[in-house]
């Protein structure tokens, strides 16, 4: 509400036209306009009171009764004793007018506090509201004047305390007249409720006090004490600050209504809130109780967190779950993340080093478990009681790496005296094959890893299960990016490292080099001091072969491996695949045990019964060996190359263990897809405008599914990537077909797989496209075109001339001509330009108009002079110069 009272406003109080108003307020030196010139609510008091009494303190040049603010205390008690004779005697109104007047006359009064009445019902003493107090005949004496100016008297203590209202509503006549505080904001209610007569005085007073209680929720600082004094005047308040209140005559502010907006707010609580919410804070601001409420809360919650000490949670678990198991808000998690530059969002999953910044932050003993810790088949194994009686010494295991085209298919074709290379696709080893050969009587067993970096996961595998490591390096063309590569590999791995350097009998074999070049990556030749075998070898001529072999020998000697051949099997599945007729196919490395038909099988997340072993040779066989190699079927789904497989004792067993692992998988995986779907949310920004194309791998092996899966994450670029929505071993079936459907502009790359009859049409139909390759370096390539004709062209500039500006015609309505010679190259008309102004480039757009005298012309070369209007620009200067260009786009490749 306004401070502000308006013309018309109090001329409504007083009764009175605006005018009368107007010129009454002259009269007290106060200039009013129109009805809706508007003065201070002290002035308006004064306004009102001059023209319903015809007296003002500012004619008789009284100080005006806003002054009255401080009272002399030496005067109180006179004038309280005034007062209260006043009050005695209650004859009629008008006294009480009268001792209102002298109040407002007396600029001495100790306190005076002019207020706008909280309830706009008038205060009244208790004997008052006892009294029947319609009185027809007293309201009729009133003369009518404004409602809502309280003078509160309070007694001392034990003294009844009397109070007056200067306007009761019971006395007010009936006359159709708005106070000045209904005007401003006035409660019809309480209108309603003062002039309803037939109420009865006690059921009127409990009403009021009803009333006058609801609205004393009020703010401390401002009136809370005043308003208990309305409470009735109950011995509380003769109990409370008299300091403040004792002798005190109080005009209630009718601003209060403002205040009380602020207060009504809380909603009604129960007594005992209430009292402690409505209860003065010290400095008058929020109530205390609301103060320790939440104090009370927050030490609650200390507790709660000073319990938890340590927390044991699964591996993968996202910022709210973490948040929980420690009593932490999320917020408080986060926090503490991204004021260490780690910004997280709270379904975000935390790592290991965040779990320990987390941890110690918050004084938890993070302990992190794994989720697979009942069903690690492989730790159980390996922990098994192990009988050494019964330990043999094993054929090595030796894995055959190098650059593409070194000769490592042909060298173990040569050794094996098979023509493999020959058979493989395009010439190059797409997948890892195993083979176990004789020499000596004695058995070693290799493994071919593909040479292509796409394999490069495959040759990380492939040096877990392996023993030795022969590098083959072509003695022709020595190390190659991928020699050095698989030296990291290799070297990784800890194994013995036997350096064959092939093509010897090429008279470009440069053997010297290799060796040479190899001893820079720390593999130093034996002959050169070192402890690397290098063995010169031709898989052409077979010569070094014998070599090569006994020296895998003498290291698998030196490394002393032994396993039991009577335990239960252990094998590593080095390739996996989906056969016609025989379903999911193994293709496995015995490591200790031997696998036998019929055996229970688990193999992460597959398992199975032994139906069908065949050796390296494809011939079926009963069981495979130490360091055996073959395929098992039996499997009820196609396992995960590199996995573990495990013979056990009970179907059951085996079972169990695969299905719960399954189930955590999927569980993982599902958690990771919504991850992923999150951070592609918050992505879009960090991206920008970074376009994907989404695809679906199908391959026949699952060596082959991952290379390519890698590869193609691999040539994404800042601007564009592959997403790879579903990879799996197997043909293309319909379920693809969905999922790419589901997926703008999703294509199904097939390796080695073919979509069938039913397929390929509904694919036709649906508007899929299915791309199939049989060699990985087109699959890749072809994806690269993809990727490159996604993304958004270059605009490249070129320069096309220079003119220099000598003069300027200004066209009316047409815009400024710039006279100009070309002094370079020549000016394209529609190219763009950059004008030029003392080395600064004031303008860039495009040339709207060219001119050679009167025509239009479409280039102006060197030397000749021309006119040139540009759009939308034509502050064009003598001595300025124009740069003309043109903007050429140009497709980028990923390779880019
Ligand atoms: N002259 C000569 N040629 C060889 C020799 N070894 C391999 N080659 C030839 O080199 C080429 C590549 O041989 P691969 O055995 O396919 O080479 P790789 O390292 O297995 O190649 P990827 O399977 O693609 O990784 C073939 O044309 C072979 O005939 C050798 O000792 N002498």
């Amino acid at each position: 509400m306004s401070d502000k009272v308006r013309v018309y406003e109090i001329a409504e109080e007083a009764g009175a036209s605006s005018q009368d108003v107007i010129a009454k307020a002259k009269d007290l030196g106060i200039e009013l306009k129109s009805p809706q010139s508007a003065v201070s609510f002290e002035d308006a008091e004064e306004i009102a009171t001059y023209i319903m009494t015809g007296k003002s303190s500012k004619i008789s040049n009284k100080p005006a009764s806003k002054e009255k603010k401080v009272i002399k205390k030496e005067e109180k008690i006179e004038e309280d004793k005034k007062l209260e004779k006043i009050v005695e005697k209650e004859e009629n109104v008008e006294l009480i007018e009268k001792k209102e007047n002298e109040v407002r006359k007396k600029p001495e009064l100790k306190k005076v506090i002019i207020s706008k009445p909280v309830s706009k019902t008038p205060l009244r003493t208790q004997d008052e509201m006892e009294k029947p107090d319609v009185n027809p005949d007293n309201a009729n004496k009133i003369i009518p004047k404004r409602r809502g100016l309280v003078i509160i008297k309070k007694k001392k203590p034990k003294e009844n305390v009397e109070i007056k209202t200067s306007f009761d509503a019971e006395t007010q006549p009936k006359k159709q007249m708005k106070s000045l505080s209904e005007i401003l904001g006035g409660n019809e209610e309480d209108e309603k409720f003062n002039n309803d007569n037939s109420l009865s005085a006690e059921e009127l007073r409990k009403a009021k006090n009803k009333k006058e209680k609801k609205k004393t929720i009020v703010k401390p600082q401002d009136h809370g004490k005043k308003l208990d004094v309305n409470r009735e005047y109950s011995d509380d308040f003769v109990s409370s600050d008299d300091s403040l209140l004792g002798e005190e005559v109080v005009l209630l502010d009718m601003d209060l209504g403002d205040s009380f907006k602020i207060f009504d707010e809380p909603k009604p609580q129960n007594p005992a809130k209430q009292s402690r919410s409505s209860r003065p804070a010290a400095f008058g601001n929020t109530p205390q109780g609301l103060k320790r409420g939440k104090r009370k809360k927050r030490i609650s919650r200390t507790q709660e967190i000073a319990e938890i000490k340590e927390v044991t949670i699964p591996e993968d678990i996202r910022v709210y779950e973490f948040a929980e198991a420690c009593g932490k808000s999320p917020a408080e998690v986060i926090t503490v993340l991204f004021s260490l530059g780690m910004m997280v969002t709270k379904n975000d999953f935390l790592k290991q080093d965040e779990l320990e910044i987390l941890g110690e932050e918050f004084g938890i003993e993070v302990t992190v478990k794994d989720a697979l810790e009942d069903v690690n088949y492989v730790e159980d194994y390996l922990g098994e009681d192990i009988d050494e009686g019964s330990y043999v010494t094993r054929p090595p295991v030796v894995t055959i790496m190098g650059h593409v085209d070194h000769g490592k298919t042909s060298l173990l074709d040569k050794i094996r005296s098979s023509k493999i290379a020959a058979a493989e696709a395009g010439g190059i080893t797409q997948h890892i094959t195993s083979y176990t050969v004789t020499k000596n009587g004695q058995k070693i067993t290799f493994v071919d890893t593909p040479g292509h970096a796409a394999f490069s996961a495959m040759r990380a595998r492939g040096a877990n299960v392996t023993d030795i490591i022969i590098i083959v390096v072509a003695a022709d063309d020595g190390v190659k990016t991928q020699t050095e590569e698989v030296i990291s590999h290799a070297k990784a791995s800890g194994c013995p490292i036997i350096v064959a350097m092939n093509k010897m009998d090429k008279e470009t074999a440069n053997p010297d080099m290799v060796k040479a070049q190899m001893a820079e990556h720390d593999l130093t030749p034996v002959d050169w001091g070192g402890d690397t075998e290098f063995i010169g070898v031709s898989a052409k001529t077979g010569a070094g072969i014998d070599e090569l072999l006994e020296n895998i020998l003498i290291q698998a000697e030196l490394l002393e491996l032994k396993a039991d051949p009577t335990a239960k099997a252990k094998a590593t599945v080095i390739e996996s695949s989906l056969e016609k007729g025989r379903g999911p196919v193994a293709n496995i490395i015995v490591q200790n045990g031997t696998l036998r038909i019929g055996d229970n099988i688990v193999c992460d997340t597959t398992f199975g019964r032994v139906k069908a072993i065949t050796d390296d040779s494809g011939r079926a066989v009963k069981e495979l060996g130490l360091s055996e190699t073959g395929t098992v079927l039996g499997l009820n789904e196609v396992p995960t190359t590199g996995s573990f497989m495990v013979a056990m004792d009970s179907d059951k067993e085996v079972r169990d263990i695969a299905t719960t692992r399954a189930e955590h998988a999927r569980a993982k995986e599902l958690s990771k897809s919504t991850k992923v779907s999150l951070e592609e949310m918050s992505g879009l920004i960090a991206e920008g405008k970074i376009k994907q194309l989404p695809v679906i791998i199908k391959a026949d092996v699952g060596g082959s599914l991952e290379a390519i899966k890698g590869s193609l994450e691999k040539i994404a670029n800042d601007e564009v990537k592959v997403k790879v929505i579903h990879a799996a071993v197997g043909g293309i079936t319909e379920s693809d077909l969905i999922l790419a459907g589901a997926s703008d502009g999703c294509i199904i790359l097939g390796f080695n797989v073919r979509p069938t009859g039913s397929v390929k049409a509904k694919a036709k139909a649906d508007g899929i496209t299915i791309n199939t390759y049989s060699i990985i370096y087109d699959l890749i390539d072809d994806i690269k075109d993809a990727l490159s004709g996604m993304m958004s062209a270059v605009i490249r500039e070129e320069n096309t001339g220079q003119a220099e500006v000598r003069d300027t015609f200004v066209v009316p309505k047409i815009g400024t001509v710039a006279g100009c010679l070309v002094t370079d190259g020549k000016v394209i008309r529609g190219g763009h330009a950059r004008i030029i102004r003392d080395g600064v480039v004031i303008y860039t757009g495009k040339i709207s108009s060219l001119k050679r005298f009167k025509d239009d012309v479409k280039e102006v070369a060197n030397g000749y002079e021309c006119g040139i209007m540009f759009e939308k620009f034509n502050d064009i200067k003598v001595g300025d110069f124009i740069e003309t260009f043109i903007q050429i786009e140009e497709k980028v490749s990923v390779d880019n």
